[in-house]
């Protein structure tokens, strides 16, 4: 069969070395008005994709002259922006788990129905349709209109993450983020939502750590009268509630196994059961999660179902620590003066000298978030007169926190600035308190929240705010 160069639809550049299956997609795609342009080799697909710009690619990976992961890897590396869709026999997870890494829109497993390429195909120029309009539009992410957040630090060691946001927030797959507590990743879906064709509907947040487990399913899925005692009436879920519009799942790892399980449903189906009930429903969301912990490692140890690992990072983002990126700090320290003490009335000062070097000496292991707990208490506290913020050092580590990362000798550069005892605000001395307290009893627990609680007397909810208020990282309390 040869190309209907007549025929003026999208172009697919097909790349497979089995003879029979070549014509038999070219006739399937043929048929959809699609103009295919069949090649059988890693070397063919490099010299054509050296002259033209094809609308999809649509890539075997056991070629006879190479890997097309490989060559997929190598393509993007060059800035191949075409969607990729990538067809194997070899349906591992792993493998697809390597293709979508590699930049794959799509991951086909053979033999696959004749439907289930047209679809994947459909979506996949649709998605690169998207891609080009955003990009024509919005070159660069505008702050979330709503809240006016902006992502500070895009210029600098965001930049990676801001370049991508654009062509994320075009495409509806799902996207993890990773990074330490309060490095920004609710931020960075709420930014990913409100540039994305679903802006108009809701952004549905769910903290999956602040919720005992139970109680976690029946708020996601929703549950049917009778379903439990308590369950008076029918309910609808948040997954339910965020139809139209975003799901954000923040904590993931946290998740137990029965309501992976649930949830895999939902991304693979489309669809969900309330708790109790029978009657499925149909859902339409996009699903961002966010994780502090290394999900691999779980799903290598049976803690994390890798089959839905592999659903929910289709665009996994990586979020480094703020001591990774100081040259962020300045400006985010502007960025939060300016939002406090503007609420407060008053003209934003500008930090001295000798806070905003202690503030870049200092390691932030609570992040952003502990960042601008700092900026905020300073501002509230008064420390400042109308030109410059004179803070108090940055917090200092509770009692004996375990080893922060071997990237931080800061912590100890800052801990040694100013000599003799420290002199703290009453209010700054409760919280050092109340950090070390929780610290302990997360110890003591070995990192079991519910029995933290229990220790220092206050409900879980509380506990799990002031782990967060505190920027309290998970290595500091478990183990
Ligand atoms: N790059 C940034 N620019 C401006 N503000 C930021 C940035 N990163 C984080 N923030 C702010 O810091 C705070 C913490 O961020 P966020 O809640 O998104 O972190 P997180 O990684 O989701 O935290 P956690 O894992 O603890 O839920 C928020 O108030 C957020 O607006």
């Amino acid at each position: 069969m040869t190309v209907d160069a007549a025929v003026e639809g999208p172009e697919v550049l097909l790349v497979e070395d089995e003879h029979n299956l070549r014509e038999l997609y070219q006739d399937v795609l043929g048929a959809r008005g699609l103009r295919v342009v069949p090649l059988d080799s890693v070397t063919a697909a490099e010299a054509y994709l050296s002259r033209h710009a094809p609308d999809l690619l649509l890539l075997d990976v056991k070629l006879g002259d190479g890997d097309g992961l490989v060559l997929l890897d190598r393509l993007r590396k060059q800035g191949l922006r075409t969607p990729v869709i990538v067809m194997t026999a070899f349906g591992t997870v792993e493998r697809a788990v390597q293709a979508l890494r590699a930049g794959a829109a799509d991951f086909l497993v053979k033999p696959f129905p004749n439907e289930r390429l047209v679809s994947a195909v459909e979506a996949a120029l649709e998605t690169g349709r998207r891609l080009v309009e955003l990009e024509l539009a919005a070159p660069t992410l505008a702050p979330d209109s709503e809240t006016g957040r902006a992502l500070v630090g895009a210029e600098g060691g965001l930049r990676d993450v801001a370049a991508l946001l654009p062509r994320v927030a075009a495409s509806d797959a799902t996207v993890l983020v990773r990074g330490e507590s309060g490095t920004g990743k609710e931020l960075v879906a709420r930014a990913i939502h409100a540039a994305s064709p679903r802006l108009d509907g809701p952004f549905v947040s769910v903290n999956c750590a602040a919720l005992p487990p139970s109680l976690l399913e029946s708020e996601l899925f929703g549950f049917e009268r009778g379903a439990f005692t308590g369950a008076h009436s029918r309910r609808k879920g948040l997954i339910e509630t965020a139809e139209g519009g975003t799901l954000f799942l923040d904590e993931i790892g946290d998740m137990t196994l029965e309501a992976q399980a649930r949830l895999l449903r939902v991304l693979q189906e489309r669809e969900i059961t309330r708790i109790g009930g029978r009657e499925t429903v149909k859902v339409d969301l996009r699903v961002i999660s966010a994780t502090h912990r290394d999900l691999d490692a779980m799903a290598s140890s049976g803690l994390f179902r890798s089959d839905l690992l592999y659903r929910l990072a289709v665009i996994p983002i990586h979020l480094p620590p703020l001591r990774e990126r100081s040259r962020d700090i300045p400006g985010l320290i502007e960025h939060f003066l300016e939002k406090h003490a503007t609420r407060k009335g008053l003209t934003p000062p500008r930090p001295d000298a000798e806070t905003a070097r202690r503030a870049l000496a200092y390691a932030w292991p609570g992040n952003v978030r502990e960042l601008e707990n700092f900026v905020e208490r300073a501002v509230v506290l008064g420390h400042f007169d109308s030109e410059s913020l004179r803070a108090p050092q940055p917090p200092r580590e509770a009692p004996a926190p375990a080893p922060v990362a071997a990237s931080a000798p800061a912590v100890a550069s800052a801990s040694a600035v100013g000599e003799g005892p420290t002199v703290q605000t009453l209010r700054d001395a409760v919280a050092t308190a109340e950090r070390a307290a929780v610290i302990a009893a997360l110890q003591a627990s070995k990192g079991q929240k519910t029995a933290a609680a229990r220790l220092l007397g206050v409900s879980y909810k509380t506990l799990f705010n002031k782990i967060h208020e505190h920027g309290i990282r998970e290595e500091l309390h478990i183990g």
